[in-house]
């Protein structure tokens, strides 16, 4: 499925043709989580999130996914504990999906594709000033990836979904505040895996600490299928291309342990 789907999506769309490989990549992202090669680590700690709404700022489509943005100038928005040594900001959040519920997320779970997967970004800011420096470096970023899967509308999704058409083409940006992400965390925060990995967009960099949480969060068919109306392009464009399999391949695992914070 997965490998069938990278191969339709590599000739359907050109944003993927770009160099998809990292040259010389070592820890690239998205992988497949194999259960039975998990090593559980009881000094994983659980996570701590303070995230504070009033920082949410705009929705923005930027040709790849929608981005949520946040003013990421202050600890407002923190991440920290897990895997993690230091205290980490909140950026942005998006998804990546597929163009239906049988695949769409980046990562996979012995094999299992989600129909979407929901990415938390956030910076080191005890070691660098912006976030355009921790993109850069290995211990820069903490990404936390949760799973979707269909099922009952979730209720805190929808006002961010209300919003999509307002960005449906590249380049858009509307307005958008008082949205709390933790009302997009599962109820168990205790269960995840973790790994080192990288960005799976271009600058595709290796600096990224990924936490990938066990349970899914359940959103509803329709609720997912506004994603789906979103466009890879802009206004201008003549030929619109709907915004559908925005996800990557998925990259060797070259020796890496995925780490499970449960046994
Ligand atoms: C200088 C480059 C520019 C600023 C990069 C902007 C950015 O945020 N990139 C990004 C973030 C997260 C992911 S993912 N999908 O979570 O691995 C992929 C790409
Ligand atoms: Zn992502």
């Amino acid at each position: 499925k997965a490998c069938e789907a990278a191969e339709y999506i590599k000739k359907m769309h050109p944003m993927w043709q770009e160099p998809l490989e990292m040259p010389g990549g070592e820890r690239q992202s998205p992988i497949d989580i194999s259960l039975r090669k998990s090593v559980f680590d009881p000094n994983l700690k659980p996570f701590v999130t303070q995230y504070d709404p009033r920082t949410c700022q705009q929705i923005w489509n930027n040709g790849y996914s929608f981005l949520v943005e946040y003013d990421d100038t202050t600890d407002k928005s923190t991440l920290r504990g897990g895997p993690l040594e230091d205290k980490f900001r909140l950026c942005q959040f998006h998804f990546h999906w597929g163009e239906n519920n049988t695949w769409g997320s980046e990562h996979t779970v012995d094999r299992h594709l989600y129909p979407a997967e929901l990415h938390l970004v956030h910076w080191n800011a005890d070691k660098y000033a912006l976030f355009e420096e921790a993109i850069m470096e290995e211990n820069g970023l903490a990404v936390i990836g949760v799973f979707l899967k269909v099922g009952k509308r979730h209720e805190g999704l929808q006002k961010l979904v209300d919003a999509l058409p307002a960005v449906r083409h590249k380049d858009s940006v509307v307005e958008f505040t008082k949205f709390d992400p933790s009302c997009l965390l599962p109820e168990s925060m205790n269960e995840y895996w973790t790994y080192a990995g990288s960005l799976t967009t271009p600058p595709l960099t290796e600096a990224v600490t990924w936490i990938i949480m066990k349970q899914a969060i359940e959103v509803s068919h329709e609720q997912l299928a506004v994603f789906r109306s979103l466009l890879f392009t802009s206004a201008e464009e003549e030929v619109q291309k709907s915004m559908v399999n925005n996800f990557r391949v998925q990259q060797p695992l070259k020796g890496r342990t995925v780490r499970s914070s449960f046994s």
